[in-house]
């Protein structure tokens, strides 16, 4: 049997980020950088107030005070949108408002609470130095200027940059397209009459949900009968797509049909060293490459984790690893056995304020109501000895609702 290492080395050799699109700004929140982002302007364009005030030359006002304010003569106005098209000379301000232009000869903005209005003239009650509230050009980035890189994960700020640079699109990977097939005989959709051995193909669902929160496009292909042909008919619904998952029909068993039937399968794998999610199959079904992952729900949901998310992250040109953490043990743990171990645990902060990891007491692969509880889960290699409360363990954390299975 294949180690997890090995098994996600090999699928994820398979893939390289996809190309890329243009797309327009709003659309870019989520999606990844394929070139850098380069601001197109200057910003501020122009040298701007940070205050509402009074422009003035600061070598006028140096014997300034509140007690001994220097009078100058207001020569105009300069309002955001509305520059002052003069010159401030010797003993003159220009009225002037947050964000407007620094109009030519003033150096320096005294805040209006400094200072007294007397309609043509200004009492100036504060000396400051020359560029005092001045946001010089170019204070934030200049024309030209990388702002984001390449691989960048556009996030909410990200796209308030790019828009301030003055690019209204962006050139980002495309999103993974993944075809989702459930299989099985008992397996009916969400809402239709359930037959006495019916189950709802609850899988299928939080595999789409799943590839939606990494950035890809699921597309359903419903659910395939534990019959060759049938299943080979509905897997052709995956042609044009980036990846097929498949889940259920991926162990030995006499109705288990993904590993021989998908027309043209070349198999690199199907069965992983781990639990839950030992049949693991992957490989290649009539030139899409195929993740056949295992039927019962945890195993499904901890594999997708382990490799399908992976293999979502570099289709769209990021690191590939899940992040991991480590955390003190708050239950004690028997010795492992051969394969890797993934156990649902709880997350809670310890007296000394490291993360406390607590696996539930039960980890039957089929209890989804534990896995979508779990915050996180504990990483026990094969053969680890048995541990005890407090021992420091690797979890890999559920956050942000990642793993909805
Ligand atoms: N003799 C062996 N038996 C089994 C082995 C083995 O190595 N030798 N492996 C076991 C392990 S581990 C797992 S995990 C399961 C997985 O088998 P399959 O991938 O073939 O899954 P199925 O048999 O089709 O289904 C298993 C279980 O999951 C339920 N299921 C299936 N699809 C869905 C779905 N879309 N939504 C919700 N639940 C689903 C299904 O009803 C079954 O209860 O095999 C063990 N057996
Ligand atoms: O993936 Mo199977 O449960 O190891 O339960």
């Amino acid at each position: 049997m294949l180690q997890v290492g090995e098994a996600r080395a090999r699928i994820l050799a398979a893939f390289t980020a996809l190309p890329a699109e243009t797309v327009p700004l709003p659309d870019a929140l989520g999606r990844v950088l394929a070139e850098p982002a380069v601001a197109r302007l200057t910003q501020p364009p122009f040298a701007a107030a940070a205050m509402d005030g009074w422009a003035v030359r600061s070598a006028d006002i140096v014997p300034a005070s509140a007690d001994a304010p220097v009078t100058l003569r207001r020569i105009g106005e300069s309002a955001a949108g509305h520059a002052f098209a003069g010159s401030v000379g010797a003993g003159e301000a220009v009225r002037i408002f947050t964000g407007a232009p620094l109009p030519a000869g003033a150096d320096a903005v005294v805040m209006q609470e400094d200072c007294e209005d007397a309609g043509d003239r200004v009492r100036v009650g504060r000396a400051v130095p020359a560029g005092r509230f001045i946001r010089p050009a170019g204070l934030d980035f200049t024309a030209g200027e990388e702002l984001l890189p390449k691989g960048r994960l556009l996030t909410a700020r990200d796209v308030a940059l790019a828009a301030a640079a003055n690019l209204p699109w962006l050139r980002v990977h495309r999103r993974p397209r993944v075809a989702v097939l459930a299989t099985g005989d008992e397996i009916a959709l969400p809402g239709d009459p359930l037959g006495p051995s019916q189950i709802v193909s609850s899988n299928a669902l939080g595999l789409c949900a799943l590839v939606a929160s990494q950035g890809g496009l699921a597309h359903n292909l419903g659910v395939a009968k534990d019959d060759p042909e049938h299943l080979a008919a509905m897997a052709a619904g995956a042609a044009g797509c980036d990846l097929l998952v498949t889940t259920g029909g991926a162990s030995q068993g006499e109705h288990d049909h993904v590993r021989d039937v998908l027309g043209g399968l070349s198999l690199d794998f199907y069965r992983v060293a781990m639990k839950p999610g030992k049949p693991l199959i992957f490989g290649t079904a009539s030139g899409v490459p195929l993740l056949g992952l295992p039927g019962n729900p945890v195993s499904t949901g901890v594999a997708a984790l382990l490799f399908l998310v992976p293999v979502l992250r570099r289709l769209q040109g990021l690191p590939a690893e899940n992040a991991t953490l480590t955390a003190r043990l708050g239950a004690p743990l028997k010795a492992n056995d051969d394969r890797t171990d993934f156990l649902r645990a709880t997350l809670s902060t310890g007296a000394d304020g490291e993360p406390v990891a607590t696996p539930f007491p039960r980890q039957d692969s089929a209890m989804m109501s534990r896995l979508a509880r779990a915050d996180a889960l504990i990483v026990r290699e094969p053969q680890a000895t048995a541990a005890a409360v407090g021992d420091r363990v690797t979890v890999i954390p559920l956050s942000g609702g990642v793993l909805s299975l």
